[in-house]
């Protein structure tokens, strides 16, 4: 493993903000820190920056321990949402900052920081000043700065945060090139679940200073491990007694279930409907056209479900009794989540 955390332990005042946080990235992955507000991901960016001191536990990257090794020596790049550019120094200038700070000499200095001006696609623009620049502009130029003294890891919190959307959808693509382009090991922030799918190679899921789960964003979609990620994670709809629904395993101690929109089938009472006897009604609240799919809220059992229907299919409208039909469900039991195939499925069972 390339970067390490062994048993973390961060507390301010009375608040744990790490709580025996341990994971391993290999070098070369670009991992997304994933959760709530105060969930503790900064203090973890931090710790490994050396901004912050874990009271207990190791940190190591490439193999040695770094705890008591300075922010300066550690050989991290950090792009910050407010780690502003400095307002008076050109692109230029702000890139070779970190440079002209390691006493490289002029020649050294001008071509890198070229090689950085054309790898960000900012050729033309290096005597502009950051008030000269777009954000989305400003933002790779921060990038650009980041890299100038080649870091073998690079930490980005909240990286796209001020940037409006558009922009934001095109940095996230190209920054996910440039990292897998340059081979970087990097690490970044976020509370959006659609930029760490979009980006990250594997995710960390933070919750209350702790770690829930680390993997694959296709991974923890699939198969979350604890009832927290279940329900943060992907759209999802509660089931207050999964029991209701018929032809499901009963189990003990489960408090809820949730379903996921592809989870379910929704049919038009006259449609042909290979489940039709397993199926529940419902009436459906809510239809809201997203492109080139439907959603539908439908009641049933007095639970709100949000379901998706092809555009293809024939319309269902508000106020219509419809058949739901669940292929799956996630139980929650205490802190873990199960995965339920519906019964009436296991001759010829059809898996996500
Ligand atoms: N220097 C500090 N002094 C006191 N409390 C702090 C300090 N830094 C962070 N905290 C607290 O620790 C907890 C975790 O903060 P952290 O910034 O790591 O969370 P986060 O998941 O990055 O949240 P956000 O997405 O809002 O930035 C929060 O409750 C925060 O208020």
């Amino acid at each position: 493993m390339y970067v390490e955390l062994n048993h973390i332990q961060k507390r301010y005042g009375n608040y744990q903000a790490s709580d025996d946080v341990s994971f391993g990235i290999e070098k070369g992955k670009l991992i997304g820190l994933l959760g709530p507000s105060g969930s503790g991901k900064t203090t973890i960016l931090r710790m490994i920056a050396g901004l912050e001191h874990p009271d207990s536990g190791e940190i190591r990257i490439d193999g040695k321990v770094v705890n008591d090794i300075p922010a300066s020596k550690r050989g991290i790049g950090f792009v910050f949402q407010n780690y502003a550019l400095f307002r008076y120094m050109t692109v230029y200038d702000n890139i070779a900052f970190g440079l002209k700070i390691q006493k490289v000499d002029r020649k050294t200095i001008a071509s890198r920081v070229m090689e950085l001006v054309d790898l960000i696609g900012l050729r033309g623009l290096e005597r502009r000043y950051p008030s000269q620049l777009s954000g989305g502009q400003r933002q790779r130029v921060a990038f650009a700065r980041a890299l100038a003294p080649n870091p073998q890891l690079l930490l980005l919190d909240e990286p796209f945060a001020a940037i409006d959307a558009k922009v934001r959808q095109e940095l996230r693509s190209w920054l996910k090139e440039m990292i897998s382009k340059l081979g970087v090991t990097s690490i970044f922030v976020t509370h959006d679940q659609d930029e760490a799918i979009e980006v990250a190679d594997e995710i960390i899921i933070t919750n209350r200073g702790h770690i829930e789960q680390m993997g694959t964003p296709i991974e923890i979609y699939r198969h979350p491990q604890t009832a927290f990620t279940a329900s943060f994670f992907g759209q999802t709809s509660v089931l207050a007694d999964y029991q209701k629904y018929h032809t499901f395993q009963r189990m003990d101690g489960v408090e809820k279930a949730i379903v996921r929109p592809e989870f379910l089938k929704i049919t038009r009472k006259n449609e042909v409907q290979k489940y039709g006897s397993s199926a529940s009604k419902g009436v459906v609240e809510r239809t809201s056209f997203r492109g080139d799919w439907i959603e539908l809220a439908v009641r049933v059992h007095g639970d709100l479900l949000i379901a998706k229907r092809d555009l293809e299919e024939e319309p269902i409208t508000v106020g219509e009794t419809v058949d739901v039909f669940l292929y799956r469900l996630f139980v929650i039991a205490g802190e873990k989540c199960y995965l339920l195939e519906n019964q009436s499925l296991q001759d010829d069972s059809v898996f996500i």
